[in-house]
């Protein structure tokens, strides 16, 4: 397996209160990694360090390393705009731009210098089409974004991020506010772009990370428990702490 991206004795706290805690993770290539574990364990602080997006939490502070193409992301001089281009985020509640759908996927592109409208066009088409909207939006193009329902605004933030070429994407319970079939659709286009991506993603809801991860992270207390393929999580976790939770004898 390859590994795609690591971290390393990562802890992370706000204040004094360690949240997370020194924890070792690889997250391999081509594959998604569901992180786990009952509210307020360290889920997504752990995911939002991962793309430095603690930074904008004041008082909040790191130790330990993440380590992506040889380098730690918090060592000096790296560039944070180009850390979040190659590594993507989309948060719980769809966070479209007060813009066009056109301008909501052109925005990255053009942040990062493309000028020509034909390349942008072939950017927005292209970033559609793999979160799955295009034939959605494709005649609407210049209708604000906010006129989209949620579950088409969720699959405009993940062609946003997409837009930009990332390597990797964090999704912090992506369908957590969806309905079942926007949920499916957030889904089946998880496992449809870790053929190219490393995915991670947080979720509280079991079947989904049984559905569609190949990795499972329990988390407790901002401690890692196990850490595991799915199948063996699900049916045969070493840790009774994560059988129970699994089983919903917990949390
Ligand atoms: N901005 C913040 N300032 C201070 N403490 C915070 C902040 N954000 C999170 N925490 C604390 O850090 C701990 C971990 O929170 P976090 O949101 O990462 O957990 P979580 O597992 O994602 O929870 P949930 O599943 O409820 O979203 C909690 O005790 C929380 O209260």
């Amino acid at each position: 397996m390859q590994t795609s991206f690591r971290t390393e004795k990562l802890s992370v706290f706000y204040g004094t209160y360690e949240a997370v805690k020194k924890i070792d993770m690889n997250f391999p290539e081509q594959s998604v990694t569901a992180l786990i574990g009952p509210s307020g364990c360290g889920k997504s602080t752990f995911l939002r360090s991962l793309n430095r997006m603690n930074d904008e939490i004041v008082g909040s502070r790191i130790e330990g390393e993440i380590w992506i193409n040889g380098k730690d992301i918090n060592s000096p001089g790296t560039d944070v705009i180009e850390l979040r281009q190659n590594i993507g985020m989309v948060w719980q509640k769809p966070n479209p731009f007060y813009k066009s759908i056109y301008e909501n996927i052109a925005f990255g592109p053009k942040y990062h210098g493309i000028k020509n409208k034909k390349k942008l066009d072939e950017i927005v088409e292209s970033s559609l089409r793999k979160a799955a909207l295009w034939d959605e939006v494709k005649d609407r193009l210049k209708q604000s974004a906010l006129s989209l329902s949620g579950g088409q605004q969720q699959r405009l933030c993940i062609a946003r991020a997409l837009s930009v070429n990332p390597r990797i994407l964090l999704l912090d319970e992506p369908a957590s506010a969806l309905d079942p079939v926007s949920t499916a659709k957030v889904e089946e286009l998880i496992v449809e772009l870790k053929k190219d991506l490393s995915i991670v993603i947080v979720t509280h809801n079991m079947q989904q990370a049984a559905r569609i991860s190949d990795y499972t992270a329990y988390f407790y207390l901002g401690t890692l428990m196990e850490y595991d393929t799915t199948d063996t999580i699900f049916t045969n976790p070493t840790n009774p702490k994560t059988q129970d939770y699994i089983t919903g004898r917990f949390g």
